[in-house]
């Protein structure tokens, strides 16, 4: 049995930080041991142009813990507005690496998102000649689709005719939770990835509803059914090198989760690569953690991958009942729960 794990320093492809008080805690956080992260713009009001996003960094590295060479990469938020132009200033610019595209009302703070995929044909465009990626959350939004149908329903009606209209466009389908994604993906070309949280493969939907409700699983795309968890697990055992690292670690503060109509979002950047390595772990495969965690991302997105390494050692510690989160109480994913791998050396902090 393996005891020590050493990996070239990994990064989180999918991430939110929040804004304001928030930075403090989710900053900290996602420094200690990963290299960078793609930070989602998904703020109220959302970062949609290069000013903004120049001005997130900003508010981003002045939370960055001393010492630190942790590095925010920076996404524009698609809307029915974006122009091409808006598209090639970020791009020109060298400080964005990516757009996002939010269905609009498919998930938390997507009010402004894209109604409809023809209103961005012109900043596909843009972004299909320059080269920047195209991340999507990949759920229809319509009343009439079931929310446990939403993600294969936008391969079919919006993903697959935009390859087909775009081959050229690299896109990360995000957060994937269905057998039929990880599918799409295996047989799309090579300029198609997805990232995959900690949360999807680790749980299912009996774990959100079985025996009550249990609002700190709730996220969206939601849990599905137990055959998808596995599609996942199957996926990340092959080794595929196009399913990479996003956490898609989402705060939201326990009040809000913990109500009528709570947020959707799972907090995991407390013990992300921990919890990963549990799950490779458990599939017999840590052997492919480095290349899920520390390879596939940089090379889908054309980044040189980090050169320094962290060490994770079997050293069970118990996680928090809650973490704080600004002024606000947080319930971190496995709160009061014992994860076995902890990051030993390699830290930032
Ligand atoms: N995943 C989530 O459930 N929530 C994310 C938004 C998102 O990534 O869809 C959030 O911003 O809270
Ligand atoms: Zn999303
Ligand atoms: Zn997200």
């Amino acid at each position: 049995m393996t005891d020590t794990l050493t990996l070239i320093r990994p990064d989180d492809w999918h991430l939110h930080l929040r804004d304001g008080a928030a930075l403090r805690h989710t900053v900290a956080d996602a420094a200690r041991y990963f290299g960078r992260a793609i930070v989602m713009p998904n703020l109220t009001p959302p970062v949609t142009r290069l000013e903004g996003a120049l001005a997130y960094r900003e508010r981003i590295m002045a939370q960055r813990p001393d010492g630190s060479d942790w590095q925010p990469l920076m996404v524009l938020y698609l809307t029915d507005n974006t122009s091409p132009g808006d598209i090639r200033e970020a791009h020109a610019s060298g400080m964005v690496t990516a757009a996002k595209l939010y269905p609009a009302g498919a998930t938390t703070n997507s009010a402004s998102g894209v109604t409809s995929l023809e209103r961005i044909y012109p900043a596909l465009e843009a972004m299909a000649e320059t080269g920047m990626p195209l991340l999507v959350h990949g759920e229809v939004t319509h009343d009439s689709i079931d929310i446990f149908d939403r993600e294969a329903a936008f391969i079919d009606q919006q993903l697959a005719p935009l390859r087909v209209r775009y081959p050229q466009l690299r896109i990360v389908f995000e957060h994937i939770t269905t057998a039929d994604a990880a599918q799409f993906v295996l047989s799309a070309e090579s300029n198609v990835g997805a990232t995959i949280t900690p949360q999807h493969l680790m749980y299912n939907r009996n774990h959100l509803l079985v025996g009550g409700i249990k609002p700190h699983f709730y996220c969206l795309p939601v849990l599905k059914r137990n055959r998808h968890q596995q599609a996942l697990r199957d996926v990340v055992t092959r080794g595929d090198s196009r399913f990479f690292l996003g956490t898609d670690s989402a705060p939201h503060a326990q009040s809000a989760k913990e109500s009528s109509c709570g947020c959707a979002g799972c907090y995991s950047a407390h013990a992300a690569i921990e919890l990963y390595a549990e799950v490779f772990e458990e599939l017999g495969v840590l052997d492919k953690l480095e290349a899920f965690a520390s390879f596939n991302g940089p090379d889908f997105y054309r980044l040189p991958r980090n050169s320094d390494r962290i060490t994770l050692s079997r050293q069970p510690w118990q996680v928090p009942q809650v973490l704080e989160l600004g002024e606000q109480p947080l319930v971190p994913l496995k709160a009061g729960e014992t994860v076995r791998w902890k990051v030993t050396a390699g830290s930032f902090a």
